[in-house]
């Protein structure tokens, strides 16, 4: 096949669909969902009824979001044999497995494949978003040895979600707080996870199979999983005095900054932002945290040096201070990234569904042709590690 058209890594700039779920302008740090401005979405609606919004296209009448919210209550639970086996993961193992496995495994409960069934896209959408918050709240109590907590039927999705985790009901501010981190990263566009889930979608596979795949890719350090590294780099910086020549570092070795940068963004992220004043409002309420002034140090630090280049806070700089104040683990803030961006994820499945053409992009063969098979005693011998060798 002959390739017309210009190469471009990362496929950045390159449209991968047509949607209208979400809109990114990095340039002016603006974020919509389904045309909403987040600012607005974070300080009015919930996550749920974001997801609502997300998946079906319109924010729901009372009765809706009534109808929605009564089933993802009652779809929280899951089954037996799913905690069976998340007793058998390794506790060493990282949550984002965890969840990654576990969510397939639903598939094994779940998969019909009735694509063209809107029962079975609607019990999906539920059965995800009621029960990734469980699995990922009973491997942290698991891994421990200890039993799963069940879900609370009286609580809301948020403060279920704490309280199953954290074994006990949380302050009513932890609780919106939390609902409104879960609102902030629940889409993004065409972001790696999402695209991932496309792709995966575009095979007509099962909606679980979709989740895993997007899980997988969520959880890279220059995606979601950059959230986890920023708090081992506050740890590391360890004091403000540090900051400057920490960073000075980094960039002789052009290292990452972690939690900085953005294919779209080239202003501060407007998540960050709200973000950054959560974090403030739980220090105010619930006591100071050291890390606070290391980070904002650094993102002033980066803007010094990275200004120039459109480098600024990304969604996973602040969010990681913000959990560690509601007592959340530092390996479960991109589990808890996922449980958000399952709406997202779930909304472009539909939407792909709607105009199923399958994912096949083409290549620019870079390697040679016709070259003879030589048996394996005439070939030569390698020096040096063979595992170093170019292409492995
Ligand atoms: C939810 C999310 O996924 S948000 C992103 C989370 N990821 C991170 O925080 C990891 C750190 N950031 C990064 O690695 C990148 O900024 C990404 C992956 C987010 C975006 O990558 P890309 O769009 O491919 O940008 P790319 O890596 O080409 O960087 C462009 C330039 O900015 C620099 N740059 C980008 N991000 C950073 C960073 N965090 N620290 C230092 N330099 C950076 C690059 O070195 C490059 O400089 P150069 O042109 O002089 O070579
Ligand atoms: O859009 C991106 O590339 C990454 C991102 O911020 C997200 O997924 O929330």
């Amino acid at each position: 096949m002959t390739f017309v058209g210009e190469y471009k890594p990362g496929l950045e700039g390159v449209p991968a669909t047509l949607s209208s779920i979400s809109y990114v302008d990095g340039q002016k740090g603006i974020l919509e969902y389904r045309g909403i401005r987040v600012e607005e979405l974070a300080q009015k609606s919930s996550f749920l009824e974001v997801a609502y919004l997300l998946i079906w296209g319109k924010l729901p009448t009372q009765e809706e979001i009534d109808s929605f919210e009564h089933d993802i209550r009652y779809h929280r639970r899951i089954k037996y044999r799913i905690r069976d086996m998340m007793k058998c993961f390794p506790e060493t193992g990282h949550p984002m497995d965890a969840l990654q496995t576990s969510a397939a495994a639903l598939g094994l409960f779940y998969s019909r494949r009735a694509l063209d069934n809107p029962q079975y896209i609607g019990e999906a959408v539920v059965r995800l978003l009621a029960k990734i918050p469980t699995m990922v709240a009973a491997f942290k109590l698991m891994r421990k040895g200890n039993d799963a907590v069940q879900p609370r039927d009286d609580l809301d999705y948020s403060a279920n979600f704490l309280y199953m985790l954290n074994e006990r009901e949380p302050h009513p501010l932890a609780a919106k707080v939390f609902d409104v981190c879960l609102m902030l990263h629940a889409e993004h566009t065409i972001n790696a996870s999402t695209f991932s889930a496309m792709v995966t979608a575009s095979t007509l596979t099962d909606p679980y199979a979709v989740v895993a795949s997007a899980v997988g890719t969520l959880a890279g350090p220059l995606h979601g999983g950059a959230n986890e590294e920023v708090l081992f780099m506050l740890e590391d910086i360890g004091s403000v005095e540090n900051v400057r020549p920490y960073l000075d570092g980094l960039l002789e070795r052009k290292a990452k900054i972690m939690g900085f940068g953005h294919r779209v963004y080239k202003v501060k992220d407007p998540r960050a932002t709200i973000l950054q004043k959560l974090a403030e409002e739980l220090f105010e309420q619930f006591g100071h945290d050291k890390y606070y002034e290391i980070a904002v140090e650094l993102e002033a630090a980066v803007q010094d040096k990275l200004g120039h280049k459109g480098i600024y806070p990304n969604v996973d700089f602040y969010s990681g201070l913000v959990y560690r104040k509601l007592g959340i683990p530092t390996d479960l803030f991109t589990p808890i990234f996922a449980i958000a961006r399952v709406a997202g994820w779930l909304a472009h499945w539909k939407e792909q569904l709607g105009k199923n053409r399958i994912y096949r992009p083409t290549q620019i063969y870079t390697g040679s042709h016709g070259e003879p098979y030589i048996p394996i005693d005439e070939r030569a011998v390698p020096l040096g590690d063979p595992l170093e060798q170019e292409g492995n």
